[in-house]
């Protein structure tokens, strides 16, 4: 049963107009705000073979936008598209058909559902239906997921699968770019990813609502794989489209990794468009740490001239104080800096 008698955007039968509690305030819209669609965000090729480059273009990507694109990557086309399409149709199942197949776990480590999970206390409903599953490391979770559309665990296990082997890739090599030595993230920073799947359908009016609000990922960073144009990207002040590009991935900095490192890198923050002419779809693989995981800038990138400007938590009680102020990115910075208690 889906919160205060919600229904998936999906599974709406008549959709002529957007509901007044879809109507975002005119400063939230995404208006008529022209949206650069230049290359402006730093597409790298994984495969380039001098390393030291490599590490550099990823510093500065991560530096200057919080986000870059991936190419030549090593995931195989193949499982990256029909993962896409598995999701598509699990998204136009019934409601009820959904919300059976995320009901295997009583800890609820599967879940569904619509706008997002603070539903009923949300000033204003996005126009998406996610789910969103652990699945790491797989054999513990597999089990709980979803057996239909057919053949559901196992595309989506070979997408987990080759998903965690890039980002322990694509950690490593921050780890070198940042000084913090081998390995820095392969273990406790990096052991309880999800998988969220965005599914925004075509939206009548896309000028009066969003699929996702304005936010930070409370990851330590976050691979997104798309289809269609949607997601946004705040950089000075203006938004900035991130173009998809043939079976490439989208990198992005979440607050975790700002944490450690102090604030060298920040997460940027972004949002996601509806069109009305085509459904959309994201699938978001967020590196999440363990629960017990302490969050704290590394010692490294502290000084007498850089203080830490965060304050050690573990990440539950950061995930716990993030959820109800992830769409105020002021709030949770308030939050998480030490001058604040
Ligand atoms: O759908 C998108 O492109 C954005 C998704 C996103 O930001 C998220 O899942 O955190
Ligand atoms: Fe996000």
């Amino acid at each position: 049963m889906l919160q205060g008698g919600a229904k998936f955007v999906s599974n709406w039968e008549t959709v002529e107009s957007v509901p007044e509690s879809y109507v975002y305030p005119p400063e939230k819209r995404p208006g008529n705000i022209v949206v650069p669609m230049a290359k402006a965000i730093p597409v790298i090729d994984l495969s380039i073979r001098d390393r030291t480059l490599l590490v550099r273009k990823i510093l500065d990507a991560s530096k200057e936008f919080g986000f870059f694109q991936i190419i030549n990557h090593g995931v195989s086309k193949k499982v990256s598209e029909e993962t896409m399409r598995i999701f598509k149709e699990f998204h136009a199942m019934s409601g009820p058909e959904k919300a059976k197949e995320c009901s295997k776990d009583p800890n609820r480590s599967c879940r569904v559902y619509t706008s997002s999970e603070n539903y009923t206390k949300e000033q204003v409903h996005c126009w998406r239906d996610a789910l969103i599953f652990n699945c790491h490391p797989l054999e513990k979770y597999v089990h709980f997921w979803p057996q239909k559309p057919p053949k559901y665990r196992e595309v989506v296990g070979a997408y987990c699968m080759a998903m965690r082997k890039l980002v322990l890739e694509i950690l490593e090599l921050m780890s070198e770019g940042l000084g913090l030595g081998k390995g820095y993230f392969g273990g406790e920073m990096s052991e309880n990813p999800l998988l969220l799947v965005n599914h925004y359908p075509p939206c009548p009016n896309p000028s009066l609502t969003l699929g996702l609000s304005q936010h930070c990922d409370p990851s330590l960073i976050t691979i997104l794989f798309q289809d269609v144009n949607g997601l946004q990207v705040l950089k000075d002040g203006q938004w900035i489209g991130v173009q998809p590009i043939d079976n490439a991935f989208v990198v992005n900095i979440g607050f975790v990794l700002q944490i450690i490192t102090n604030g060298k890198l920040q997460a940027a923050e972004h949002r996601a468009v509806t069109n009305s002419k085509t459904s959309r779809q994201s699938l978001t693989y967020l590196v999440y740490p363990k629960d017990e995981a302490m969050m704290e800038p590394a010692k490294c990138m502290i000084n007498e001239a850089n203080p830490p400007r965060y304050r050690s938590l573990n990440f539950k009680d950061f995930q716990r104080n993030y959820l109800p102020r992830a769409v105020d990115t002021k709030a949770v910075m308030q939050y998480i800096e030490t001058n604040q208690s």
